[in-house]
């Protein structure tokens, strides 16, 4: 794969005629790295030798599990018709935990490439990420990828795509990211469809702030799309949310590894740092101007981070709380969306509450944590964040089941998303069954094609979270994708459940759920710490409580352990030692009351339903 000859521009004398940014975007697994890639070698930027697959995707946790956290933006050249053009690639996240960041990667291009695996077709996310890139005036460009594949079927997929984009079929690009079969051409029409990026070069400079990413050696380094005037080396810049000003130390372009430079003018795409250590401080979607001559407004679509999930992370050895502490504070320099506070709970010891994005991203975090830091780690039951207001008026926010008021309450409020949910049509009946089983309300379906389906719920977020994804996977042998987001929230009938240890509270295991729903819950989580906990030495009853009504119990019979039981004969110094190997295995008890529980059996009882299992890759 030899690259094509070009002339290579510089990007403070780069015309913006002369620039295209786009972005690819994809479902997960339709190959948008792999064709990133591909075209990182064809335009040159990275010889054939120093290709690795994935060249993009840095963390080591990306390239494992194949996905793509952060987004990055290359600078290539290419040369149509003997005119010198500069192409930007915005790499883009593609699971929804991580919309808002795709939705700032696509506001800083004029084009996307919409790529649809060729022996998959169309999917959730594909639909998802067409309406964002519709949203934000994108000129899309269609392309059915993997077609060295046996099982691709271009012809039929390029009418499911030209249907939904209003375009005829030939009109959709046919590539292989894998062989680069069609990826010269595709890079021809990004200079032919996609408008040049206009911007007034003479106006005060406004950069949108597209992603931020925390390195150790070099501290925060900042992806900006210029929009308009120029910044500069040495110039003083404001963050206009926070109004915070910084020094530019170095400004430059990623092509494929940073190249500093003499600034960046309009329609540019770049980096810039400044020497702050934490990405709070230059945050996804901010506006970047220059002090002496500041704009008047920042550019529209800035959005704090909100959390959506919250989990209780706590060490499995009580003694690496300080660890945990300082693992956090280091894994916050680099993730502006999360946030934690010190919890204690009676049956896990001193962790943190700490908030997330979505599944997908308490799953990082807790595996980064793990393997990044060396630390083992207890986790409870995801849950969203609930408004509650008072019979007084009093409003309170509740982001741990414990903290739910037990007085008279007048209303719960509960996030809802808005999910879309395409598969093929012979599912439509599992579907529905599942969606109205999780308190979901059909909005509307259409057929993409005779037998594909796109579905569109309303369902409170608390029961996506949980395990809706993977049986949406199990009830449609894996054909159904699904994609949400936010959507407001809603009045619900909630209530709740406490889980009671011979008359103690295990905070652990108290969940919020569904009136309708708590008497299933209690009997689910009675019956499994049965298993769980081992027999003591008297009787334990577990119950499932609402406020001071029980709604399922079971009891863990008594049984005596004598240990001394081998020991014949009396010899006092065997007696002992076997008492205190009794007392070691003590412990590592936990104590509810006067009842001994296992740590494993906290781990057994917040893990075996497979919460947190959905959240791996689609
Ligand atoms: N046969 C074939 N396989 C491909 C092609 N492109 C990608 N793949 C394979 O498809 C899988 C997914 O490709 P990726 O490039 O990681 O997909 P992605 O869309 O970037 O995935 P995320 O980063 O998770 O969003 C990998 O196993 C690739 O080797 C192709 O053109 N042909």
């Amino acid at each position: 794969m030899s690259p094509r000859a070009r002339t290579v521009l510089q990007p403070h004398a780069t015309p913006p005629e002369a620039i295209r940014n786009f972005c690819i975007i994809a479902h997960i697994d339709h190959g948008k790295s792999t064709l990133a890639d591909r075209m990182l070698q064809m335009t040159g930027v990275v010889d054939d030798r120093a290709m690795r697959a994935q060249y993009l995707d840095r963390m080591d946790i990306e390239r494992e599990r194949g996905i793509t956290i952060k987004s990055q933006a290359v600078r290539m050249p290419w040369e149509l018709e003997g005119a010198p053009v500069v192409l930007n690639m915005i790499d883009t996240p593609g699971h929804v935990d991580f919309t808002y960041e795709v939705s700032r990667s696509l506001a800083a291009c004029e084009g996307a490439v919409l790529l649809v695996d060729a022996a998959q077709g169309i999917e959730a996310q594909t639909l998802a990420n067409l309406y964002l890139a519709m949203e934000n005036e994108l000129t899309v460009i269609p392309v059915l990828n993997k077609i060295d594949l046996p099982a691709a079927q271009p012809e039929k997929y390029a009418e499911e795509l030209a249907g939904l984009i209003g375009c005829e079929p030939d009109d959709c690009f046919r590539v292989s990211g894998k062989t680069g079969v069609g990826v010269e051409p595709l890079l021809d029409a990004i200079v032919r469809q996609v408008p040049a990026p206009t911007g007034d070069a003479d106006a005060p400079a406004r950069a949108m702030i597209f992603d931020s990413v925390y390195d150790t050696y070099r501290g925060v380094v900042t992806y900006v799309r210029v929009v308009d005037g120029n910044l500069n080396p040495r110039e003083r810049i404001v963050m206009m949310s926070t109004k915070a000003t910084h020094e530019l130390l170095e400004i430059g372009v990623i092509s494929p590894e940073p190249v500093p430079g003499k600034g960046l003018g309009v329609g540019e795409v770049g980096y810039l740092i400044t020497g702050v250590k934490d990405v709070r401080q230059s945050r996804v979607g901010d506006t970047v101007t220059n002090l002496a001559k500041p704009a008047s407004a920042p550019l529209g679509g800035y959005r704090d981070p909100k959390p959506m999930v919250f989990s209780g992370l706590f060490p499995l050895d009580g003694s690496d709380y300080p660890d945990l502490r300082e693992a956090l504070d280091k894994l916050k320099l680099n993730d502006a969306a999360l946030v934690y506070e010190p919890e204690t709970s009676v049956a896990l010891g001193f962790g943190f509450r700490c908030g997330f994005l979505g599944l997908l991203h308490l799953e990082i975090v807790r595996e980064r944590l793990e393997r990044e830091f060396g630390l083992e780690l207890i986790s409870t039951q995801p849950n969203v964040v609930y408004d509650v207001t008072m019979d007084d008026g009093t409003e309170i926010v509740v982001t741990n089941p414990s903290e739910f008021p037990g007085g008279k309450v007048a209303e719960v409020r509960e996030p809802k998303v808005r999910a879309t949910i395409l598969a093929p049509s012979e599912y439509i009946g599992a579907i529905m069954e599942l969606c109205q089983g999780k308190r979901g309300t059909l909005l509307g379906m259409d057929y993409l094609s005779a037998e594909r389906v796109e579905m569109r719920y309303t369902l409170p977020l608390a029961e996506v979270v949980f395990d809706f994804f993977d049986q949406l996977k199990s009830r449609t042998r894996g054909y159904a994708s699904l994609d949400y987001e936010p959507d407001g929230d809603q009045v619900a009938d909630l209530v709740k459940v406490d889980i009671l240890l011979q008359g103690e509270t295990v905070d652990a295991f108290s969940a919020i759920v569904h009136k309708d729903k708590a008497y299933g819950y209690g009997v689910m989580m009675a019956g499994k710490l049965k298993e769980l906990i081992p027999r003591q030495q008297f009787e334990v009853p577990i119950q499932a409580a609402v406020g001071a009504r029980v709604i399922a119990r079971e009891n863990i019979r008594a049984i005596r352990k004598d240990v001394l039981a081998k020991c014949y004969g009396g010899d006092i110094s065997r007696k002992r030692k076997l008492l205190e190997k009794q007392k070691a295995g003590k412990k590592r008890m936990k104590n509810i009351g006067s009842v001994e529980v296992p740590p494993e059996a906290f781990i057994a009882a917040l893990t075996s339903d497979g919460a947190g299992a959905q959240a791996t890759k689609k």
